[in-house]
């Protein structure tokens, strides 16, 4: 085994033993409604009630998964093993390359001898390389386990890892589709903001309520990811302690009971729906899958899928859970059954909440296990097709329960409290700063224009880039119609099932509200004298730079590369004697430019009229800098 640097062990050792002792936040668990609650149902006993109140009042371990979509994982793994070796290969995670560091966020910033893992993670993150997400969280897209060329719903997905998860591994397949879902629509534009990243073509990305999303498709799966209490996640966001209450889990179950059932009617025969909530509580868990069973009883089946992690050690599953109020006095009580309820007023309570089903198989994950955030995940699936009537009287009448202004408010607080999103609004609004909001559109799915009835505009690309007119590509090209008539600034790419759903359902669309699709390959230019009104721009030279037989140039060392990167705009007069040969020969206008033609190298240059300027941003600029300083084409 590799000997590991005396300061490496030393922050290791600073690391692991500070972390447990840690606490930012003082809070007495003895006698609070959360501690006495989960000894009331006997998920806490005395046997692990320490254990279980020093993990959830430690801070989490930093963890981070590579993104599925790039190319060079092995060799960044490599590079973590070898000069990041505090980051630990997560075992159990068979499907991901996943890590975590025994450190919080605070303590990195004050060791120095760890800063460059900070530095690490920025870059990365950054780079689009990896995705900081929490282990646990990663699970039920693990087992989506999605595949190119599938159709997937993503039924309640802001602000998006999991979505971006499945997303990554969809990209390849021209036939896939990818529906990213959530109710508010503030949450699905963050949604979007995060998706745009990963530069896809198949996905749709709507702000439905997913209780009555429409059959657009026969979906091979559904991820039904609830809004929930979320009092797995107390150890990255202790204020959640401050207001739980055992009425939280109770007033979301029907909702989550509707999201799981239409998830079940969506999802074709055969398919598989994962539900997951990132609470402790039995009545958002067992009872809503025991329930789902019993609604749907014989056309659903549960699925033990333990072995998918090995060496994870799971919580048993629950089989017995009582439902329970709180009385004045502040203690607990519990219901053995609905009759006992039946003919109290007030009371909240529902014949759902109750155990029916066996629901051994769910996947419970409590935080002192294996030191993780708490979480709760079942893979379901549907072994006969049903009728739609089954699930829409039994919604309706959930729905009575949770539409009130209770459960909305509770909602409501949980979604303001969650910190991740803050997190991604604050990015949001500065991207907006940015004047980057065009890229979020809100449009009918069903009026886009497709590029090749504007024939001028399709002849000119042609001609100009040298590409293949008969190209199926190009039918997969639309515009968004803008009020006046007039066309969109951009030109956006679909996947050709995304392309399927426009031509063969039209009438099914607008009951969607979309609020992105697609990718933006081209760009109108701005320059109204140029002979072509639309440029590809970085986005699009990933997808079309094979197709382009004219404007390209190749450059044959990273010398060269890196200079261009690095030092346009320049007149023609000041660049080097053989790049200024290669440009000349060029139109005025887009310049596709590698190093040694690898395409994962390509960037865009603009040719004026004396000028040669660069059209990379800042960040695209470091990612091509990374690419060079680590030797990555
Ligand atoms: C736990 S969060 C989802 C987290 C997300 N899957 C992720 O990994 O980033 C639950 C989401 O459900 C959304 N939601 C609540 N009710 C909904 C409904 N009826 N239909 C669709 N989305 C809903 C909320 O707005 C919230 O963003």
């Amino acid at each position: 085994m590799q000997e590991q640097k005396p300061e490496i062990q030393d922050a290791q050792q600073h690391f692991e033993g500070e972390r447990k002792e840690k606490k930012k936040f003082d809070f007495n668990f003895d006698k609070s409604p959360f501690l006495e609650y989960y000894k009331f149902i006997g998920l806490v006993s005395d046997q692990n009630k320490d254990q279980f109140i020093s993990s959830v009042d430690s801070t989490l371990p930093i963890t981070f998964r590579l993104n599925k979509n790039i190319s060079n994982k092995e060799l960044i793994d490599k590079l973590i093993s070898e000069q990041y070796p505090l980051f630990k290969r997560i075992q159990w995670l068979t499907s991901e390359y996943a890590y975590q560091l025994n450190a919080d966020k605070l303590e990195i910033r004050k060791n120095p001898e760890v800063k460059k893992y900070q530095t690490f993670l920025q870059d990365q993150d950054c780079l689009g390389k990896i995705s900081r997400q929490e282990l646990v969280s990663m699970i039920p897209a693990a087992l989506i386990d999605a595949q190119p060329n599938e159709k997937i719903l993503d039924m309640c997905a802001a602000p998006g890892s999991k979505t971006k998860q499945m997303l990554e591994s969809m990209m390849k397949g021209n036939e896939s589709l990818l529906f990213a879902n959530d109710i508010s629509k503030k949450r699905a534009f963050m949604l979007a903001f995060h998706v745009l990243k990963l530069n896809a073509t198949c996905a749709v990305l709507t702000s439905n309520d997913c209780t009555k999303y429409p059959k657009i498709e026969q979906f091979d799966k559904v991820l039904c990811d609830v809004p929930c209490s979320g009092d797995g996640t107390i150890r990255k966001q202790k204020l959640i302690l401050k207001r739980w209450s055992s009425k939280l889990g109770k007033n979301l179950h029907c909702l989550q009971l509707s999201l799981l059932l239409r998830a079940l009617y969506l999802v074709k025969k055969g398919g598989s729906v994962v539900y997951s909530t990132c609470s402790l509580n039995p009545m958002e868990n067992e009872s809503v899958v025991s329930a789902a069973l019993h609604i749907l009883k014989p056309y659903v089946k549960i699925i033990d899928v333990k072995d998918k992690f090995p060496g994870f050690k799971f919580s048993p599953t629950l089989f017995k859970w009582p439902v329970v109020q709180k009385k004045i006095t502040n203690a607990y009580w519990s219901y053995e059954s609905i009759d006992d309820v039946y003919g109290l007023k007030g009371k909240k309570i529902f014949d759902t909440m109750f155990p029916q089903e066996d629901v051994t198989g769910c996947l419970r994950i409590t935080p002192h296990m294996n030191d993780t955030g708490g979480f709760f995940v079942a893979y379901l699936q549907k072994t006969e097709d049903f009728d739609e009537s089954l699930i829409l009287k039994e919604i309706e009448r959930l729905q009575q329960y949770y539409n009130t202004e209770e459960g909305t408010q509770a909602l409501k607080e949980l979604q303001d409290a969650e910190s991740e999103n803050k997190e991604a609004e604050n990015k949001q609004d500065k991207n907006e700063k940015d004047n980057k909001k065009e890229d979020i559109y809100e449009f009918k799915l069903e009026k886009l224009i497709p590029l090749k009835s504007q024939n001028e505009i399709f002849e000119q690309l042609i001609d100009f880039y040298g590409f293949q007119k008969e190209d199926e590509i190009f039918n997969q090209l639309y515009f968004i119609p803008i009020d006046n008539q007039g066309l969109s600034k951009n030109i956006l790419l679909i996947s050709s099932a995304i392309r399927k759903l426009i031509t063969e359902k039209p009438d099914l669309l607008p009951q969607l509200s979309i609020v992105n699709c697609g990718l933006k390959v081209f760009t109108k230019v701005k320059d109204v004298n140029h002979p072509i009104k639309y440029r590809i721009i970085q986005e699009g030279l990933n997808i079309f730079f094979d197709k382009i037989a004219h404007q390209k140039i190749e450059l044959e060392t990273y010398e060269e590369y890196s200079w261009m990167i690095n030092n346009l705009p320049k007149r023609f007069d000041e660049l080097d004697q053989k790049l200024k040969e290669k440009i000349d020969q060029l139109k005025v206008g887009i310049i596709a430019v590698t190093y040694k033609g690898i395409k994962e190298s390509a960037f865009t240059v603009w040719k004026g009229i004396n000028i040669l300027s660069i059209l990379l941003d800042k960040e695209e600029k470091k990612l091509a800098n990374f690419s060079i300083d680590n030797k990555l084409f």
